[in-house]
């Protein structure tokens, strides 16, 4: 007997993506053509992500059993089989092959009849399945099979699109040098951060790191070794964050992190983490810098330009007071 695959694939998720641009209706109105034209109580579209097989849209139909969001990890359904094999897998009768004895969508649900093509993400990896599913035996004709493999392909070629925008979108919002976001991905993800803790009630925290002497850096050194040190502020600025946060190079040797902070002492703590961090690597002794933020408060509507301004003038009084200091 085929034993479905144990291991969760490793397949990227949709829901990984940035964007989410699929146009959901328009999969959701071909599910439910197939669903008609083969007159059948359930139609997908799967995918197989890290978290198994996941319904991402079920025929609308009172018969169809699963519904959208619900996963199937382990047992041995045919969806397992179509990404395994990467193929076509047409059973038309389940209780003639004793390899479905234990699918539960036979054995529980009576879905004795198979009709599932693999869909593909644009580097060839699988991304899913298109099935239909009928709870009688069925004899479908060459033709009605070929009508499926056409509109699966309408749907692999909207992960095309989908995959090349998000690959064009993430290009748009990261600083070559640094890999991190640059202003513009900044300024664009800002609305979706500030949405996630108005729903989480949480308040957000803009830090504005500005490096020390950066220019005499580049002078002593050469613009390269500039270079490397911009790059290891940026990854320990990333190292030091979680991923819901904004990690940006706002421009030269200005740095920004947008923080999910339940208080301002969660300022401190960053600062501290990020001096023990940049301690230890080996460009430390030409890695001075300064900061401020401001706070934003949960329902807050304060624009960024002023957020920036209050960061940034709390970042130059520090930095005034350490040239202060070190010139006394
Ligand atoms: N290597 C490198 N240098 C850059 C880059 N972008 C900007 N710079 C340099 O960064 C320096 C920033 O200089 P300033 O704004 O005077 O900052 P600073 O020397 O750190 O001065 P303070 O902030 O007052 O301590 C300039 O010399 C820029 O040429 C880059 O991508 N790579």
């Amino acid at each position: 007997m085929l034993s479905p695959p144990r291991a969760p694939y490793p397949y990227s998720s949709i829901l990984e993506l940035e964007i989410e641009e699929i146009d959901w209706q328009r999969w959701q109105k071909l599910v439910n053509t197939v669903a008609d034209m083969f007159n059948a109580p359930a139609t997908f579209i799967n995918q197989a992500n890290s978290k198994g097989i996941e319904v991402i849209i079920a025929s609308q139909k009172p018969e169809t059993h699963y519904q959208a969001g619900s996963i199937d990890l382990n047992s041995n359904i045919y969806c397992h089989q179509v990404v395994k094999n990467s193929a076509k897998l047409y059973v038309r009768d389940a209780k003639l092959d004793p390899q479905w004895s234990d699918n539960p969508e036979y054995t529980e649900d009576n879905y004795v009849s198979y009709l599932g093509l693999p869909i593909s993400w644009p580097d060839g990896s699988i991304f899913g399945t298109l099935c239909v599913l009928d709870t009688k035996v069925t004899h479908y004709s060459q033709t009605y099979i070929n009508a499926l493999a056409v509109i699966k392909e309408v749907i692999d070629s909207d992960l095309r699109h989908l995959y090349k925008e998000n690959q064009l979108l993430t290009l748009s919002y990261t600083d070559p040098l640094t890999q991190i976001y640059n202003r513009r991905g900044f300024e664009d993800l800002l609305i979706s951060t500030q949405d996630l803790a108005q729903r989480l009630n949480r308040q957000l925290i803009l830090l504005y790191f500005d490096l020390d002497q950066f220019k005499q850096a580049n002078d002593n050194y050469g613009h390269e070794i500039g270079d490397e040190i911009l790059k290891t502020f940026a990854k320990m600025l990333k190292i030091n964050s979680r991923s819901c946060d904004l990690v940006a190079r706002w421009g030269g040797d200005e740095f920004l992190v947008l923080i999910h902070a339940e208080n301002e002492h969660c300022v401190e703590l960053f600062n501290h983490r990020m001096a023990q961090k940049l301690s230890t690597c080996s460009l430390s002794q030409d890695i001075q810098y300064s900061f401020g933020y401001a706070v934003l408060k949960p329902g807050d509507k304060t624009k960024l330009d002023t957020l920036l301004k209050t960061a940034d003038r709390c970042m130059y009084l520090n930095k005034l007071a350490k040239k202060n200091l070190s010139s006394n």
